[in-house]
C-alpha cells in the first residue's frame, strides 16, 4: 500500500486553543477518505495545514512525500483543490473555465484543447460549452468545479464541502465522478456534513474538539458503535463536544 497522506501528531495551536491535536493517520493512493467533525472541530484548520497552507505549530505531516513545512510549494503543484465556495468564473463560459484553470496549472496548448474536449465529453456539457457558468445549474457547477480542480491530474484532490446544497442523487451523481477519479488512482480527501457522503467513503475520521475520535471504514465504525447509520455514529460522537462552532 502506497501512503500519500501521512500525519504524526500533527498539532496547531492559536495561543493556548489547541485547534488540531495530535492528528495521527495515513491515507492510501486512491483512497476516498471522509474528514468529517462538527462545526469547529478543527477540519478546515486540519486540512489547510495539509494542504500547504498554512504552518503546523508541532508534529509531522507528509503530502505525497511532501514535507508541509519545508516543501508546500511542491504540495500545492501536487494536490487539487475544491471549496464550497467556488473557484469558476461565472461570466465564463464552461470551456473557457476549463481552459483557464488548464493554462493556471502551465499546460500547454494542444494538452488544453484535448483535456477541454475530454472534460466536456465526460461531463456531457459539450452542448453547453459555450454556456456561461453563471447558468448552469449548482449541481453542475460542483462537478465542473471538480473537474477542474483535477485537471492538471494531482496525486491528491482536497474537497471542502463540495456538494453543500444540492439533494441526495445530485450529490450522488457527484460521487460517481469522485469514484472515477479514485479508481484512476487519485486520493480524495473530502470533508462534508452529509451522512449520505460518509457513507460512500472508503475510510472516515471523525473529529471532535480537535482530536481524532474515530478513524475507520463506515461498516467497522457502525459495528463498534452498535449503529445503524453513520448517522448515529456521528451523532454520538459530535454529542460529546465541548465547542462550538463560530
Ligand atoms: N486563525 C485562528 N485564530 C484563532 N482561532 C482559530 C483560528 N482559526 C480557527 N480557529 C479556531 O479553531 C477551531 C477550529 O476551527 P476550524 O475552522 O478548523 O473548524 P472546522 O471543523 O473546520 O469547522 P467548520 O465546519 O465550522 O468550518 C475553532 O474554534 C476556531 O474558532
Amino acid at each position: 500500500m502506497e501512503t500519500v497522506i501521512h500525519t504524526d501528531r500533527l498539532t496547531k495551536r492559536f495561543g493556548s486553543f489547541i485547534a488540531a491535536n495530535e492528528l495521527t493517520f495515513d491515507v492510501a493512493k486512491g483512497e476516498i477518505f471522509g474528514f468529517l467533525g462538527a462545526n469547529g472541530a478543527g477540519k478546515t484548520t486540519a486540512m489547510r495545514m495539509l494542504c500547504g497552507l498554512l504552518a503546523p505549530s508541532s508534529g509531522k505531516a507528509t503530502i505525497a512525500g511532501f514535507d508541509v513545512y519545508t516543501q508546500t510549494e511542491r504540495i500545492k503543484n501536487s494536490i487539487g483543490y475544491m471549496s464550497q465556495k467556488f473557484s469558476l468564473y461565472d461570466d465564463l463560459t464552461v470551456a473557457e473555465n476549463i481552459r483557464f484553470y488548464a493554462g493556471i496549472y502551465g499546460m500547454s496548448g494542444p494538452a488544453i484543447r484535448a483535456k477541454t474536449t475530454q472534460l466536456l465529453e465526460e461531463l456531457q456539457l459539450q452542448k453547453e460549452a459555450k454556456t456561461l457558468v453563471r447558468e448552469l445549474p449548482l449541481g453542475w457547477k460542483q462537478k465542473l468545479s471538480f473537474s477542474v480542480s483535477i485537471v492538471h491530474e494531482p496525486e491528491i484532490v482536497f474537497l471542502d464541502e463540495p456538494t453543500g446544497g444540492v439533494d441526495p442523487v445530485t450529490r450522488r451523481q457527484f460521487w460517481d465522478l469522485i469514484y472515477a477519479a479514485s479508481d484512476k488512482g487519485v486520493t480524495v480527501f473530502v470533508t462534508t456534513h452529509y451522512m449520505d457522503e460518509a457513507e460512500y467513503c472508503n475510510r472516515v475520521s471523525i473529529m471532535v474538539d480537535g482530536v481524532i475520535a474515530a478513524l475507520d471504514s463506515p461498516v467497522r465504525l457502525k459495528g463498534q458503535f452498535g449503529s445503524g447509520s453513520m448517522e448515529d455514529v456521528f451523532y454520538e460522537l459530535a454529542r460529546k463536544a465541548k465547542r462550538k462552532g463560530d
